[in-house]
């Protein structure tokens, strides 16, 4: 592991998110642009009218419960499956039009989906064949990804994590400025989720565009800058981690106090909007922990408990795709 990828380099301007490419605001560089993009299955539409633009330098979240058309939509943007109607292009161009694809965007879809008779090496030497991509490069994405050591093994006695770096692998393989990885922490251990995240982040460092699909929030909100969210094939957010934490309703503050009805009156006076939590402890939204402290003590109320809640991003996902999700498991987990 360690081992830099190829020669592969961004300005850094596009790194910070400034511009699309190279310096020109307006550039499709590395753009995967989506246009109502829609894909139906008889009286399933997977995909609806999809708007959608994904940018290097970042790296994009692509969020939805089980069915919400990510899969399809990835598979879409790789020219796997044909739209119903609408288009998506990378760098202005269908993907599918592109001779020796690997070298423009990379993907790991189905880490399960390898003929488990070849050996890693084989499997990716054969990949760099037909996408004219140097020997060298199976080496040193086999080091990258940590499989150095089993490269001669066959994928058939490799575990699920070992398959989804091997996947990594694949998708790095070109050496691409756009990835693309659909559910990439399935069965990897703790090391490897950390691993991916790293990996992640510095890919987009470099100024690819790297869009990566999770049913979970928990696995995304620690390695991602931009959101995407989709319920049964709409899109229902597209913003910054940042502007989505900061949409996902107000922090609260959370206090304990033997004279909560005091106190509660005096925060209500004050603006602030007051729940009560029992045990003498309430939560307070409109007011921040250093007003709700410095009016108890100005009124000599004694605190026992001041604590300031953020917002859950999953729990904010939840209540975004509640109405989307298909199939529940007993109670709703709200
Ligand atoms: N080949 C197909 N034939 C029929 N229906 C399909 C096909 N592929 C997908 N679908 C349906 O389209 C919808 C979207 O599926 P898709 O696999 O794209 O969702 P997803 O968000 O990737 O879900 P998951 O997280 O479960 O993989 C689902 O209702 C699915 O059953």
């Amino acid at each position: 592991m360690g081992v830099r990828l190829g020669a592969y380099r961004r300005g850094s301007d596009v790194a910070a998110g400034t511009t699309t490419g190279r310096g020109r605001p307006d550039s499709l560089d590395h753009v995967i642009r989506m246009t109502a993009l829609t894909r139906r299955y008889g009286r399933t539409t997977a995909v609806h009218d999809l708007t959608l633009t994904v940018r290097p330098g970042h790296v994009t979240g692509f969020l939805g419960p089980n069915g919400a058309g990510k899969s399809t939509t990835l598979r879409m943007i790789l020219g796997l499956t044909a739209p119903t109607s609408g288009s998506v292009t990378v760098d202005g161009v269908r993907f599918r039009d592109r001779p020796r694809g690997l070298r423009h965007v990379g993907a790991l879809l189905d880490a399960a989906d390898l003929q488990g008779g070849r050996s890693a090496e084989a499997h990716l030497w054969a990949l760099a064949r037909s996408n004219g991509i140097p020997r060298s490069r199976v080496d040193a994405t086999l080091r990258e990804v940590g499989l150095a050591g089993v490269a001669r093994r066959r994928v058939a006695g490799f575990s699920l994590g070992m398959r989804q770096r091997l996947g990594i692998a694949a998708a790095l393989l070109g050496d691409p400025p756009v990835v693309l990885f659909d559910e990439p922490f399935n069965g990897l251990d703790p090391e490897g989720v950390r691993w991916v995240r790293g990996l992640f982040r510095r890919l987009a460092a470099e100024g690819r565009t790297v869009f990566v699909s999770s049913h979970l929030m928990s696995e995304m909100e620690h390695c991602v800058d931009r959101l995407v969210v989709v319920g049964r094939g709409r899109l229902l957010a597209d913003q910054s981690l940042a502007e989505f934490a900061a949409a996902s309703g107000q922090a609260g503050v959370t206090v304990r106090t033997p004279q909560e009805t005091t106190l509660t009156a005096l925060l209500i006076a004050e603006g602030g909007a007051v729940r009560a939590d029992g045990d003498g402890t309430v939560t307070v939204t409109g007011l921040d922990a250093e007003r709700v402290g410095d009016l108890a003590a100005a009124h000599r109320i004694p605190v026992h408990q001041l604590v300031t809640r953020t917002p859950s991003l999953e729990q904010a996902f939840m209540e975004l795709t509640a109405s989307s999700v298909e199939h529940r498991t007993g109670a709703v987990t709200r």
